[in-house]
């Protein structure tokens, strides 16, 4: 059975006492959640310590945004596996678009963070999904086979969560209709080794998509940025039904 994983990303929002305040509203909402799926916050660096201790014993993991491929040394504005581990992060997406827009993260770099994550003993949700303009030229499927075999080269495939995020889905509220993206994702496992990977859809995802999309057969969780930062659509979103 394929592991079910709601995530969310909160990208570059909350301090933290706007983290706390999230979790005081929304750890009380996970009374009743299924025990069949697991659930993860991708925080900023600064919120990595008080969230560790305020999730202690709670049923959510922590991850982070990004980790470095070296384990210390001169990478300004960096992080690595074991300052994360530390502090009980067990999670870290890599790849996301926003990375490789902004911050010339590059399917090779992409790659050497997969395998260091690994390394340091965390698990890395890996993004993959291409643009509207790579859509349109009819290229998605080209540019996602690519994006893994370049992505997940040397990385064990018993440890890492993949998420398809098209990016003319994220912050758009234009979300992929759920039939075409658990086709995509279908075609995402095709080119794995291990097929029980879990592969996440992530864009726009909402509370009033959740069901749907995890109705899909091939979809076993989401990454989710916006909707995330609320407690009660968040919280609606892991209750999906
Ligand atoms: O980028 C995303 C998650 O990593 C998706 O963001 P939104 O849910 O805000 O579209």
């Amino acid at each position: 059975m394929r592991k079910k994983v709601i995530a969310g990303n909160w990208k570059m929002y909350k301090t933290q006492a706007e983290a706390s305040e999230f979790l005081l509203n929304f750890l009380h909402t996970l009374e009743d959640t299924p025990e069949d799926r697991e659930i993860i916050l991708c925080v900023p660096f600064t919120d990595l310590g008080i969230l560790s201790k305020s999730l202690h014993g709670s049923r959510v993991q922590l991850g982070a945004q990004n980790v470095h491929w070296e384990e210390q040394g001169a990478y300004t504005g960096e992080i690595s596996g074991p300052m994360l581990t530390e502090i009980g992060v067990r999670y870290a997406i890599v790849g996301h678009s926003e990375r490789r827009q902004y911050f010339n993260e590059t399917d090779e770099t992409v790659n050497l963070r997969l395998i260091a994550a690994q390394r340091y003993g965390l698990t890395p949700i890996l993004c993959v999904g291409e643009s509207k303009q790579q859509r349109d030229a009819g290229e998605t499927e080209s540019l996602i086979i690519s994006q893994l075999a370049k992505g997940l080269e040397d990385v064990d495939q018993n440890n890492v969560i993949i998420a398809y995020e098209p990016i003319w889905a994220i912050g758009t509220g234009d979300t992929c209709e759920a039939i075409e993206a658990n086709r995509v994702i279908g075609l995402i496992r095709s080119q794995l080794t291990n097929p029980d990977v879990t592969i996440q859809y992530g864009g726009s995802v909402k509370p009033n998509n959740i069901d749907e999309i995890m109705a899909q057969p091939e979809i076993d969780g989401a990454l989710v940025g916006g909707a995330s930062l609320e407690p009660s659509s968040f919280a609606r979103i892991v209750n999906y039904k």
